[in-house]
């Protein structure tokens, strides 16, 4: 089923004194339920700002979308009310910053419950007086079944000591502690997606290894579907069922993991695979893609990524087309718009170097030279 469909979201932030900045501009996104789907993408990609439509957290952008439905309901017609119903209960959220994330006065146990008393799911008032009263005056009571099931919460994340780290404030855990924090708070409200911004990009890399190995059995165990955002296409390729590629606002390419990985159709997601050191070709240094995405504002017209790709010609210029690589794997690329599979991208080229010819393409007009950045 699938529980999140985008289709052509925009989003705009209108700028005082200066033009728009148009951050989003066309990208499809769905999220099956139960899977992690991974959002990739170099910085300013539009990763966030997408993330962020997602729980309407877009204050002063201008939105607009053909389709965005959670479950079938549009996520843009509920009134405030029912939007924070969602968030928490239905979408849950991690951010990168857990320690600006939570709350710095409060017991890591004590938000947590507090996320659960919301959700309805245990017979507590979760009302604003006695919140107030828990807050500055009882505390949880350690027996209530809010506290139990912050601490089961807690353990499930794979916290050791779990009601000792309850009992905590927020500084004083680990950064690797604060995330598991952050994502049994986001379970505490039982909802069907998490929303994950970069959430082990500040932790060292066997800690992330271990959140991410977490991250997967919570979405087998619970049922969970996770959009997983990163920069990071190692991380894709360890945790993700499914990968959507953005490059400068536009979704680039997506479709399943392994078809992803092992038939790349964007010369965007060629160039980017070449970066990682498990897909870097035998022979090869790594190489990252010369030069650097364009400002929203600067954005070429039809393929935002025309002036960095090395098999750019004259219809890169027209708006992107969708080409199906296979079922369920797209790329919007006009490299494909005749029909033949145009080969090898020229990405092997070193030192900075592309010689800009693509193998099959014979055909085409020369394309464009594609400068050192
Ligand atoms: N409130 C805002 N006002 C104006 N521009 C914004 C705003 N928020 C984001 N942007 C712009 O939108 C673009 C996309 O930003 P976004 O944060 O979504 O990128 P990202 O893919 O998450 O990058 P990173 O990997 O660095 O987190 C960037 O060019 C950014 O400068
Ligand atoms: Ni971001």
């Amino acid at each position: 089923m699938t529980l999140l469909d985008i289709e052509d979201l925009a989003v705009t932030f209108p700028v005082e004194d200066g033009p728009d900045v148009p951050a989003v501009d066309g990208v499809d996104l769905q999220v099956e339920a139960g899977e992690i789907h991974g959002l990739v993408g170099e910085s300013g990609s539009g990763k966030s700002v997408t993330a962020r439509s997602i729980m309407r957290l877009l204050d002063g952008a201008e939105v607009t979308a053909d389709r965005f439905a959670y479950r079938g309901e549009d996520l843009y017609a509920k009134s405030e009310a029912e939007m924070r119903a969602v968030r928490g209960d239905d979408i849950g959220m991690v951010f990168q910053d857990s320690l600006s994330a939570l709350n710095p006065v409060m017991t890591v146990g004590e938000q947590i419950a507090e996320v659960v008393r919301h959700h309805g799911d245990v017979d507590e008032s979760a009302g604003l007086l006695s919140e107030l009263r828990r807050k500055y005056v009882t505390g949880t009571r350690k027996t209530a079944s809010s506290w139990r099931r912050a601490v089961d919460l807690l353990e499930t994340v794979g916290i050791p000591d779990p009601e000792e780290v309850a009992t905590s404030y927020p500084h004083q855990l680990s950064g690797g502690q604060r995330q598991r924090v952050m994502i049994a708070s986001a379970l505490g409200g039982d909802p069907s997606l998490i929303v994950a911004d970069e959430p082990t990009t500040a932790l060292d890399v066997t800690v992330e290894a271990s959140i991410l190995d977490e991250l997967r059995r919570l979405c087998d165990e619970f049922d969970v579907a996770i959009l997983l955002i990163t920069h990071d296409l190692g991380v894709v390729a360890e945790t993700c069922d499914r990968v959507t590629v953005m490059y400068s606002g536009s979704v680039m390419e997506h479709g399943r993991t392994d078809q992803l990985f092992e038939n790349p159709a964007h010369p965007y997601t060629k160039g980017l695979l070449r970066s990682i050191p498990e897909q870097a070709p035998p022979d090869g240094e790594l190489t990252t893609i010369p030069g650097s995405a364009p400002e929203p504002t600067e954005r070429p017209t039809g393929c935002p990524f025309r002036d960095r790709c090395p098999a750019a010609f004259d219809a890169c210029a027209d708006p992107l087309p969708e080409h199906v690589v296979d079922d369920g794997h797209v790329a919007r690329c006009h490299l494909y718009t005749e029909g033949d599979d145009p080969g090898e991208v020229a990405w092997d080229a070193r030192d900075g170097e592309t010689n800009g010819t693509v193998d099959g393409a014979t055909d085409r007009t020369t394309p464009t030279e594609v400068t050192d950045g």
